[in-house]
This record gives C-alpha cells, sequence and structure tokens, in this order.
C-alpha cells in the first residue's frame, strides 16, 4: 500500500471500499442518524421560536419580519425535516432540506441585520448556525461541509461588503474561522470514528456467521436462510431442496492421520461443495463433518442430481494425505405446509438410512403431503436411489 492510500486511509476507513461497502455504510449512518435528526430538528425550532420571542422585546425594527422568519418560517422547517425523519421514503429529500436550512437561517439573520448597529448582537447565531451544521446536525461530513460552506460564502460576502467596524470585522472574521475549523475537525474526527465502528460492526457480524475453520456459513446463519428461502419459496410458488451431507468414516481419518489433516479435509471438502454448487445456493456447516446445503428454485429431482455431481467430485477428489474420501447424502424437498424443522428432519432421516444402508450413498425422502407432484414423481424411485 502506498504512503498516500496509506494516509487516505487514516483520514477515511473506508477509503477503496468496495460501491457496495459504501453504499451501506450510508444506509448505516443514517438509520443511526434519524433519531438525533429528528430531536436536534424539533429542539432547535423550539430554540428559534424562543429567539423570534425574546427579539420581540428586544429587537429595533423589523420585528414582524423577525417573528415571521424565526418564529414560523425556521421553526416550520425544522418540525417539517423532523416529521420527514417519520418515513425512509421521505430520507433523500429530507437530508436535502437539512442541507438547505442552515443556508436559509443564514440568509436571513443577515437580511435582518447586517449593515445595522445592532448586527454584532445578532453575529453569534452565524457562528452558531456553522457550528449546528458540523457537529448537531446529523448531516454526514461531505453534506455538512456543502452546507456549510454555501452559508460561509453568504455570510462573508454580505459581511465584507458591507461597511463594519474595524475591531468587529475582524473578531468576526476570527469567529467565523474559528466556528468553521472547530466544525470541520469535528465532524472529521466523528465521521472516522464512525466508519471505522462500522466496519468493525460488519467485521464481528461476519465472524458471527461463519463458520471459522470451512468459511461455510455457520449452524446458525445457514438455519436462518433456510428459513428466508421457504417463505420466498411459499410466497412464490418455487421449489426448494435441502441436502444434507456427512463425510463417512471421518473418525478414522482423525486417528489415522491426527487433527491437522482431519481439520484440512474439512477446509477441502468445504471449497469443493462451494465450487460444485450454484451462486444462488447456501451451503453451511452444522458440526463436526456434517453439512446442509440450501437449493432455491429446485426440485427434488434436481436436487438428486446436484448431489450425484458432488458426490462424483468428492470421490475423484484426492484430500490432501488423507486420500479418497465419501460421503452420505440426505436429499429432500420442502413444502409449503411444512415446518422447517420437520424438513431438516427428514433429511436426517435420509442421511441416517444412507449411511445405514453402508454409506457412499444418496437417499431420497419426498414429503408425505397430499398431492405434492415433485414428491409424486419421485415416490416410485424411494429406494434404490443414485447408490455406489
Ligand atoms: N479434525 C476435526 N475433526 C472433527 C471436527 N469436528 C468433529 N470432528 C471429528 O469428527 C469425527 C466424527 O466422528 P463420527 O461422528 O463417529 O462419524 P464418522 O467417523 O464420520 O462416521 P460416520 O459418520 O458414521 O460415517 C469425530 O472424531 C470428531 O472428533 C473438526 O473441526 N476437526
Amino acid at each position: 500500500m502506498s504512503v498516500l492510500s496509506r494516509l487516505q486511509r487514516t483520514v477515511d476507513p473506508l477509503h477503496g471500499a468496495t460501491h457496495e461497502e459504501k453504499s451501506a455504510f450510508d444506509t448505516w449512518y443514517l438509520q443511526a442518524k434519524i433519531p438525533l435528526i429528528r430531536y436536534i430538528a424539533l429542539l432547535t425550532a423550539l430554540l428559534y421560536f424562543i429567539y423570534a420571542a425574546v427579539q420581540v422585546s428586544i429587537a429595533p425594527n423589523l420585528v414582524e419580519l423577525r417573528i415571521a422568519l424565526h418564529g414560523f418560517f425556521v421553526p416550520f422547517l425544522l418540525v417539517t425535516i423532523s416529521a420527514m425523519t417519520l418515513s425512509s421514503a421521505l430520507y433523500r429529500p429530507m437530508v436535502a432540506l437539512l442541507m438547505v436550512a442552515p443556508v436559509l437561517a443564514a440568509i436571513a439573520s443577515l437580511y435582518l441585520n447586517v449593515g445595522q448597529g445592532q448586527f454584532p448582537l445578532y453575529a453569534p447565531e452565524l457562528y452558531l448556525i456553522l457550528i449546528w451544521t458540523f457537529t448537531t446536525s446529523g448531516l454526514r461530513l461531505c453534506q455538512a461541509a456543502i452546507s456549510a460552506s454555501s452559508a460561509l460564502v453568504v455570510i462573508l460576502a454580505t459581511t465584507i461588503l458591507v461597511p463594519q467596524e474595524r475591531g468587529f470585522l475582524y473578531l468576526h472574521l476570527l469567529y467565523i474561522l474559528a466556528a468553521f475549523s472547530f466544525g470541520i475537525l469535528n465532524a472529521l474526527i466523528l465521521e472516522k470514528a464512525h466508519k471505522a465502528m462500522f466496519l468493525q460492526q460488519r467485521r464481528l457480524a461476519h465472524l458471527a456467521s461463519v463458520d471459522g475453520l470451512t468459511g461455510l456459513w455457520n449452524r446458525h446463519t445457514i438455519e436462518a436462510l433456510f428459513d428466508e428461502e421457504c417463505e420466498r419459496a411459499s410466497r412464490y410458488g418455487t421449489p426448494l431442496s435441502v441436502i444434507l451431507l456427512d463425510i463417512d468414516h471421518f473418525k478414522q481419518v482423525n486417528d489415522k492421520h491426527g487433527h491437522i489433516v482431519g481439520d484440512s479435509v474439512l477446509k477441502q471438502f468445504a471449497s469443493l461443495l462451494r465450487d460444485n454448487l450454484r451462486s444462488v445456493d447456501q451451503v453451511g456447516r452444522l458440526g463436526g463433518e456434517e453439512f446442509l446445503i440450501v437449493l432455491p428454485e429446485t426440485d427434488l429431482l434436481q436436487a438428486q442430481a446436484a448431489a450425484s455431481l458432488l458426490q462424483e467430485r468428492i470421490s475423484a477428489l484426492d484430500f490432501a494425505r488423507a486420500g479418497h474420501c465419501t460421503a452420505s447424502f440426505g436429499v429432500t424437498q420442502y413444502h409449503p405446509d411444512e415446518e422447517r424443522l420437520v424438513v431438516i428432519n427428514r433429511a436426517d432421516r435420509a442421511l441416517y438410512k444412507a449411511k445405514a444402508k453402508g454409506r457412499n450413498r444418496i437417499e431420497v425422502m419426498p414429503c408425505t403431503v397430499d398431492g405434492c407432484k415433485p414428491c409424486a414423481a419421485i415416490a416410485p424411485r424411494r429406494s434404490g436411489t443414485l447408490n455406489r
């Protein structure tokens, strides 16, 4: 990694990440910030309302306009933003409005006060707007930078073009510089921390979902994926099958060659399964030397053919130091009226049968639901399936 890209990675932990990762971060960040945006917008609306009320008693001019802008327009904008956080369909326009709000608030403040004697009294609102945009609004760094920079251009142009008392102007510029630089530094560090947290969370979620030895899904994940596929199959009326398989006499591999060789056989076995299945198929290690394969949009006959292909490939593979291995298979199809556990139990019974009949066999067990066409098609072949 070059020095430059290491530096970029230090500033931005997502530098070089895939588009998918970046957009996952966008979604994750927004979801996390939604409650903050909702309540901060409401609190800011309330403070503007109080600000308008205070101005009624102290402002020397434009009192009605101040009430209109600070008592109604800005609070209304903020309450609208807060309300928009309630619907995920409105998130994008809500963020756009949140970016525009500080610029509008700055323009309103400048319009009401610049060029008047009371400007130094009201100028702190501008510094607060800049800091609020970066640190409190809930906007991402780049969004806050666009919004605050637009406000900054308007503020600088107005305050420099309109004559000010020299001492005030210098201090005003200094406060603006401080507000902007504190704000951007804070947002930069916060965003970096959020990105690192996001990556860490993803890493942990991945570690919790895969089997450490083989890299296949672990039991919990493959069962959850099977549940999802069952729901999809029920909803769309598509076939769904499973293969439960178990390496034969694996204890002998361990006893003869040791656990390290046993582990490498498991890894090779896992790679073979992954390499010989479609990308939509899901494979998980249930534990020990037992694996579950979920085959979406696959009926019993097609699942039997998939198991047969795997059986062939396993027999042909020379496992490092352990030589040749075989496996036994239990194949069955999900039926929409069934519980997930019933299907897994049926595949388990089929696997048990394959083991009992001498191993290195595929046993297919049709479901017992009346009128299930794919299972009826295979029922006559229930015994005497593809065995070697
Ligand atoms: N190397 C290694 N061995 C494991 C792992 N998990 C389980 N085993 C071993 O797998 C073996 C499974 O043995 P059994 O359940 O008797 O099954 P088998 O010898 O394959 O016999 P059948 O399944 O009946 O053909 C045991 O010796 C376990 O110690 C693992 O992660 N690595």
